[in-house]
């Protein structure tokens, strides 16, 4: 049995970046980061734009100009502005050449054809030069960037619609258990719905991992080695939940080792989630976690997201811990350190009922895992702890 800090820095140290890309179209590349640098196929803006509604101008030493025409945003007809003519524009038109400034129209007085602008403006003035934000042919974004909403907008305004970029993991829950069914039928006497399943996918629709593939095996050997096999051949990371323990039906360690993956830990001195397997073959990352559900979430939230992160190149590896004040008592049993269910606002937290880890009632209605170290058996009101947040 490790620790868990030593478990944390084995899930660091043996999980990696993945380095495939993958093409997405750019509308759908949320989340994912960029393969290679993007270079800009235009200048944005790809002509001078005014930033105003106002007149173009080319600009003379007298404030009154003569108007003779327009331009709106779109227009294509290029107007040959003499020293002293102005032309209505407005905000996204392309300037003509022959204009050298804009004036917003807030500070023009138009009297028929003559306009008279209330003071001088410097040269370009309100221009939005041709390439300000990108030239044709420069980076536009560099390999490594999030493509976040921003990035997104900022890639379709130069055009461009499909991208390289580094691919997240395919990942495989395997459920495993003859007591398991699946929910929407009828509930013999021993069995119990399956939860895990829906319960890990929907925390990894949350934190924006989709190509998911469930499995199931129930308890027996050889099928588990045959499922566990498909599943380690074709994904990434392999979530297992169940079996792992040391009971006559627990397949999954005899399983993992007969499949050569290599065991980076098991047993972890922590509660829920003792039974935590670790290990991997050859880039697939593995974790059998705990039948128990609310073991099994608590070991997602502490040790899978550091793996998680770690291949999808971020360096925030943990989720955020804080330091809250308890507003309620708790008696620690036992000496393994503990996750704790809570609530945490505005740097309190609530120590909740109900922390058996086969119970998620509780987990449903907490946003934080407290942390009850090896040493503190009694929770005090008060005292100043360690709180997890967990993803909302
Ligand atoms: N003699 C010992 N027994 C146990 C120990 C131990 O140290 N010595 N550790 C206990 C702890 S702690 C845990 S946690 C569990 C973990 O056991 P497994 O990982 O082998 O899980 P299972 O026995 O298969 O299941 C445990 C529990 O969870 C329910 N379960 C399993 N899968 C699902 C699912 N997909 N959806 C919903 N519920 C599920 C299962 O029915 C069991 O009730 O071992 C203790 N035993
Ligand atoms: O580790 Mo088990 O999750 O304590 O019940």
């Amino acid at each position: 049995m490790i620790f868990i800090s030593e478990a944390i820095s084995i899930v660091k140290q043996n999980s990696k970046p993945l380095l495939q890309s993958i093409i997405k179209k750019v509308e759908k590349s949320g989340g994912y980061k960029l393969y290679e640098d993007i270079l800009s196929p235009i200048n944005m803006p790809p002509f001078r734009q005014s930033a105003m509604d106002g007149y173009a101008l080319n600009l003379q030493d007298n404030l009154s100009y003569k108007l003779i025409g327009e331009v709106k945003a779109g227009d294509a007809h290029k107007i040959v502005l003499k020293k002293g003519e102005a032309a209505r524009i407005f905000t996204g038109a392309p300037v003509p050449d022959s204009a050298n400034a804009i004036m917003m129209q807030e500070k023009v007085k138009v009297d028929g054809e003559t306009i008279t602008i209330s003071e001088q403006v410097s040269l370009e003035h309100n221009i939005r030069p041709l390439g300000e934000q990108v030239k044709t042919g420069d980076i536009a974004l560099k390999k490594g960037t999030k493509l976040t909403p921003a990035a997104i907008g900022y890639l379709m305004s130069i055009g461009i619609t499909e991208i390289s970029v580094f691919k997240k993991p395919n990942i495989a829950i395997v459920t495993t258990g003859n007591e398991l069914i699946e929910a929407g039928q009828d509930l013999p006497y021993g069995k119990i719905y399956e939860s895990n399943s829906k319960m890990l996918l929907s925390a990894l629709y949350n934190l924006k991992f989709y190509d998911v593939t469930l499995y199931k095996v129930e308890d027996d050997y050889n099928k588990t080695v045959e499922t566990l096999k498909g599943a380690l051949d074709n994904n990434d990371l392999v979530l297992i939940t169940g079996g792992i323990s040391v009971g006559d039906y627990d397949f999954v360690g005899k399983a993992l080792n007969e499949l050569k993956v290599k065991e980076l830990f098991y047993k972890v001195k922590q509660k829920p989630g003792k039974p935590l397997f670790y290990g991997k073959k050859e880039n697939t990352q593995v974790f059998a976690l705990p039948g128990n559900p609310a073991a099994a979430l608590s070991c997602f939230y502490v040790y899978v997201f550091i793996s998680l992160q770690q291949m999808m190149h971020r360096k925030d590896l943990e989720l955020p811990r804080i330091k809250a004040k308890t507003i309620n008592g708790f008696v620690k049993k036992g000496n393994r350190p503990q996750f704790l269910k809570g609530i945490y606002s505005d740097g309190q937290v609530e120590i909740l009922d109900g922390q058996n880890s086969s119970m998620l009632q509780t987990f449903a209605l907490s946003n934080a895992l407290v942390f009850a170290p090896e040493d503190m058996s009694i929770i005090n009101i008060g005292d100043t702890i360690e709180v997890i947040l967990l993803p909302q």
